[in-house]
């Protein structure tokens, strides 16, 4: 068989850009992205994706109707498909057993289902989706038990390692492409018939092929270090404001050491997005499941760590303004969970605006992607307050950073846009209450020159 069309099942952040780099990068293949959500392929499919990511519009305006396809036909495409990617969600449980903690695999369950009912040839099938270690075991059971005869399935774990905001680029240089396989003579073909897809632009070294419970873990091993990178960083930040030393020397220092290495040492008002607070505890709950304590509460400890950076960032910004905010207007620079994203899910800046709202703050809200229906929504939600209404009376969101910035207290740096770092401050300063003060979550502005305007800075990792 060789690999004339793809279907992949879930057009998020993921399945989006992945397929529209496959697209481009494979043009003698048809790749058909669908997804249950009407609304979301409507998006795909117009001027305005429905996520934003640098330099996926070009792509998807390039191949659109030539061999890559959105569309709501699940059926059909994953029937026509010689191999499917799934893409879905695999959200944390919030009910039943293993609630706020194990990865709630009912989307992958879905696709299974629907992928064995449907299919009248052969095909290879793509965990894609970020899973708990054997997941893939329970997916060909599914397959096994419903599939129509003569058709047969090899089920692939090929994670996905992009970062938002760099998406596309980390796919078309990607540090690796990880391929887990059964170990028999049917899987590694199908690793094979992957590689030759990926091959059209990924070279050969960078393939890695592993067992399937290996590529499984390894995803969740990569974003649990990752993550415990920057708790780990985030500590020192808390002992350095304790002392005097400056984070930023300290993660130079520790960085320039090779073993080290200096990438994700950058202190922060902690981590955010849709996937390390969800994998680390999926992380956690395996490791219970599995009896092995101690390895459990190791990996929490990077959670409660991350917890605690927010927390701690919140309560820094009552304490310096004189220990209340109650009716005091504040300005939040950012709402993305990172920068180059119009993404909010798991956003610091939401646990930071619910700290502020809980003490009575008016919040003025600006960020460059972010749809004010999301912020809305996030700060609504049942997580962040029982009363919406009061929610709403007590945020603006705005367009324009300096019009959010007049006649109010503070200026809280929740993501790090490039844009905020070329804000005239001078002028900015000029139209706020004083004391004016800035709380940089992020560590990207020139704190000596905005303390020489006159703003009391504030920072992470620096006293
Ligand atoms: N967001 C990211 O940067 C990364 C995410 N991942 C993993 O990739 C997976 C997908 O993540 P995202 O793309 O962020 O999720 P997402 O929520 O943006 O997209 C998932 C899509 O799947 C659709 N879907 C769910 N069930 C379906 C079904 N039965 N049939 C058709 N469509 C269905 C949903 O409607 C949704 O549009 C997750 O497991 C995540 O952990 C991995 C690497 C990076
Ligand atoms: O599985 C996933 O979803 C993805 O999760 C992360 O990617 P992403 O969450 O998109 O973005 P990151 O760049 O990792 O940032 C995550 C959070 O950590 C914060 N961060 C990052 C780096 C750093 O040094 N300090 C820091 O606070 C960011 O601001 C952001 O809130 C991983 O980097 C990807 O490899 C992985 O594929």
């Amino acid at each position: 068989m060789t690999i004339t069309k793809i279907c992949c099942i879930g057009a998020g952040y993921v399945g989006g850009p992945t397929c529209s780099v496959i697209a481009m990068q494979c043009p003698h293949i048809k790749v058909t992205v669908v997804d249950i959500s009407k609304h979301r392929i409507a998006q795909w499919n117009s001027d305005k994706l429905p996520i934003y990511e640098p330099g996926l519009d070009n792509i998807v305006k390039q191949r659109r109707n030539v061999n890559l396809f959105f569309s709501n036909d699940v059926e059909n495409a994953i029937k026509e498909a010689d191999l499917v990617f799934i893409s879905v969600n695999t959200p944390t449980k919030t009910f039943g057993v293993g609630k706020g903690r194990a990865a709630d695999l009912t989307h992958v369950e879905n696709c299974a289902r629907i992928i064995a009912q449907v299919s009248t040839s052969n095909k290879i099938i793509v965990e894609k989706s970020t899973v708990p270690v054997r997941a893939a075991e329970s997916i060909l059971k599914i397959l096994s038990a419903n599939h129509k005869p003569n058709v047969k399935f090899q089920v692939l774990s090929n994670p996905e390692f992009l970062s938002e905001g760099v998406a596309v680029e980390n796919l078309l240089n990607a540090d690796r492409v990880l391929i887990g396989h059964e170990e028999t003579a049917d899987g590694f073909w199908a690793f094979k018939e992957l590689s030759k897809v990926y091959l059209n632009w990924i070279p050969e070294e960078k393939i890695l092929r592993t067992n399937t419970w290996s590529s499984e873990l390894t995803k969740l091993a990569a974003n649990a270090f990752l993550a415990q990178r920057i708790s780990s960083i985030n500590s020192m930040a808390t002992i350095c404001e304790e002392t005097g030393a400056d984070i930023s020397e300290v993660a130079r220092g520790i960085g320039l050491d090779s073993r080290i290495g200096s990438k994700f040492l950058q202190a922060s008002v902690g981590f955010g997005g849709s996937c390390f607070t969800k994998d680390l505890l999926n992380l956690v709950y395996i490791c219970e499941h599995l009896n092995i304590m101690q390895v459990a509460m190791y990996w929490q400890q990077v959670l409660d760590m991350n917890d605690y950076q927010k927390s701690r960032f919140s309560n820094k910004i009552i304490e310096s303004l004189f220990n209340t905010v109650t009716g005091k207007k504040i300005t939040m620079f950012g709402f993305a969970f990172k920068k180059d994203t119009g993404d909010t899910r798991e956003s610091p800046a939401i646990h930071v605006a619910k700290t502020l709202l809980d003490e009575g703050a008016k919040l003025n809200i600006y960020d460059p992607k972010v749809e004010h229906e999301q912020i809305q929504r996030d700060l609504t939600h049942p997580y962040v307050t029982e009363n919406p209404e009061a929610v709403m009376k007590s945020i603006e969101i705005h367009n324009d950073p300096y019009y959010a910035t007049i006649n109010t207290h503070a200026i809280v740096i929740c993501t790090e846009w490039d844009e905020f770092i070329e804000l005239d401050y001078k002028q900015i300063y000029r139209g706020m209450i004083k004391p004016a003060f800035i709380f940089d979550g992020r560590k990207i502005l020139n704190h000596d020159n905005l303390t020489k305007i006159g703003f009391q800075v504030h920072t992470i990792g620096r006293r």
